[in-house]
Order: C-alpha cells, then sequence, then structure tokens
C-alpha cells in the first residue's frame, strides 16, 4: 500500500451504545510526527490501546511494518518494534537513570529484573541503553539516581527507555504533560530530531507543542476523525475550530 510503517485500518470499538472509536484508519510514515489531537473523551486514549494492544478491536486492523499486529500481545507488538512512553511514570526512583533503561531492554528481552544485578554489566544491554540517553541528550546523568533529575529530565529518560528497545514506530501519550515552558521546549528540541530516526505518532495537548512538532495531524472528535492535515490546515479547518480549538482560545 504505502511506505507506512504503522498503519491503522476502519478500526471500531464500541463500549455498550457508545462508539468510542468509529472508523478511524491513519498512518505513521518514516522520519515524521503524526499528531492525535481532540478534546477530552474524544475516544484517543482508546484508539492508543488498539494500537498497543491493551484494548481489541471490534472490526479492523492495525499494521506495523507490513505485519497485521491486529491480534498480538502487548509484549508482542513491543518486540515487533512498537515503541510506547507511558502518562505515568514507572521509572525507579532510587536507580540510576543507565539501570532504569537498562531494565526496560531486559524486560523486553524477558528476563526478570531479579537478575539484573548480574546482568547490569552486560554490554548487551548497556549498548543500546547508552545510546539511547545519546539521544535523549541524558549520557551526562547516566548514573544519577531519578530522584535526582528534574521533571522534564525524568520524562527524557521515559522516552529514552521506550527508544533503547529499537522501536520502529513510537507512541507518546502527552509526553508534555505536568512540563513547564522550559521543559515543553527541550523535549520538543529533542523529538524534533527523534523524528529522523524514529517515526513518532504523539497524542498532545499542548498545542503549542503540536503546531510546532506534527508534520501532519489528525483531529479526533465523539471518536471519528474529522480532519486531517499539516498544522496550518488544521489551524484553518472551520470543524476544528469549533469543535476543539475553539474552546482552547488557540
Ligand atoms: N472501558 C470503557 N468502558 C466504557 N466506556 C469507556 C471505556 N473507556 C473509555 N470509555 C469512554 O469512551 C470515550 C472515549 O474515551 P477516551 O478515554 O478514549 O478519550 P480521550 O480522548 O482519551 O479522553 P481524555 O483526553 O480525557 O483522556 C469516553 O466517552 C469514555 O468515557
Amino acid at each position: 500500500m504505502s511506505d507506512a510503517v504503522l498503519s491503522l485500518h476502519h478500526l471500531h470499538k464500541r463500549f455498550g451504545a457508545l462508539h468510542a472509536t468509529n472508523d478511524v484508519s491513519l498512518d505513521l510514515r518514516p522520519g515524521e510526527i503524526h499528531a492525535l489531537i481532540g478534546p477530552n473523551g474524544a475516544g484517543k486514549s482508546t484508539l492508543i490501546g488498539q494500537i498497543a494492544g491493551n484494548i481489541r478491536p471490534d472490526e479492523g486492523s492495525v499494521h506495523l511494518a507490513g505485519t497485521a499486529i491486529t491480534s498480538m500481545s502487548v509484549a508482542q507488538r513491543a518486540r515487533l518494534g512498537l515503541g510506547r512512553s507511558f502518562q505515568v511514570s514507572s521509572l525507579a526512583e532510587p536507580l540510576s537513570v543507565m539501570r532504569n533503561v537498562m531494565m526496560s531492554v531486559q524486560a523486553l528481552q524477558g528476563h526478570s529484573f531479579r537478575f539484573f544485578k548480574r546482568v547490569s554489566r552486560d554490554a548487551a544491554l548497556l549498548e543500546p541503553a547508552y545510546q539511547a540517553l545519546e539521544h535523549m541528550q541524558l549520557s551526562h546523568r547516566a548514573w544519577t539516581p531519578v530522584f535526582e533529575l528534574s521533571h522534564g529530565e525524568r520524562r527524557q529518560v521515559e522516552v529514552a527507555c521506550a527508544l533503547a528497545l529499537k522501536p520502529r514506530a513510537l507512541l507518546l501519550d502527552e509526553p508534555m504533560a505536568g512540563l513547564g515552558p522550559e521543559g515543553s521546549a527541550k523535549l520538543t528540541e529533542l523529538l524534533e530530531v527523534l523524528k529522523r530516526e524514529v517515526p513518532i505518532l504523539l497524542i498532545e495537548h499542548d498545542m503549542e507543542a503540536v503546531f510546532r512538532l506534527a508534520d501532519r495531524i489528525s483531529v479526533l472528535v465523539s471518536g471519528s476523525v474529522i480532519a486531517h492535515g499539516d498544522s496550518h490546515t488544521i489551524k484553518q479547518d472551520p470543524r476544528v475550530r469549533e469543535a476543539y480549538l475553539g474552546d482552547s482560545n488557540a
């Protein structure tokens, strides 16, 4: 079909009478950031759940690098190259940045954390972790315990954890949430560079970040994509202004 890394085809998900995902098709291409925006309750989390594998669609399919992953588990999708960062931090505060990132690699490889001490010197874990930290400009903090990091740096570690697994596509769910202007600006700068290596499907409420970062934007309202295009197109679209941007004065 296309050269899409990730593609959704006619996804539907109903919760009783509520059509939370209504015939959603979209894709993610190499080198881009595709932002998914929409007001509260639009169905963004439900859609992300179907991509990541926590939620089974009623109809439709999800493909990653040409492989149908619709009926795969979360872990299988991750192994195939679907990277994800979470809204809620899962970092181990007392451990160093490096150990946290290495644990992510280890988890994907199916090892138990009990063996962490022994494998902490394992080059197979160290190298991808170090590279991921370099990408996030955090290698100078590699051996700093997470509790000493700023909020923005923690978010960078969370992205590094996803990156260390060498994903083909990255899902970022509200990465700017809770960051001050400085933290958002830094992360925005990093994501602008990162997208060249791994395309990013970005769910984000910070419209300034979305308009700066996104190559394409899909607007979700009541489970359906009501508009799709670049930042300029989306800003001008009267349906988007009415349904979404109007209530945030954007
Ligand atoms: N497990 C569920 N059972 C029933 N209804 C659900 C379930 N999950 C989500 N919903 C409903 O589906 C709709 C879409 O919810 P969803 O959380 O996907 O929206 P959202 O765009 O992520 O919202 P927000 O920006 O507030 O996180 C909402 O009306 C929500 O109440």
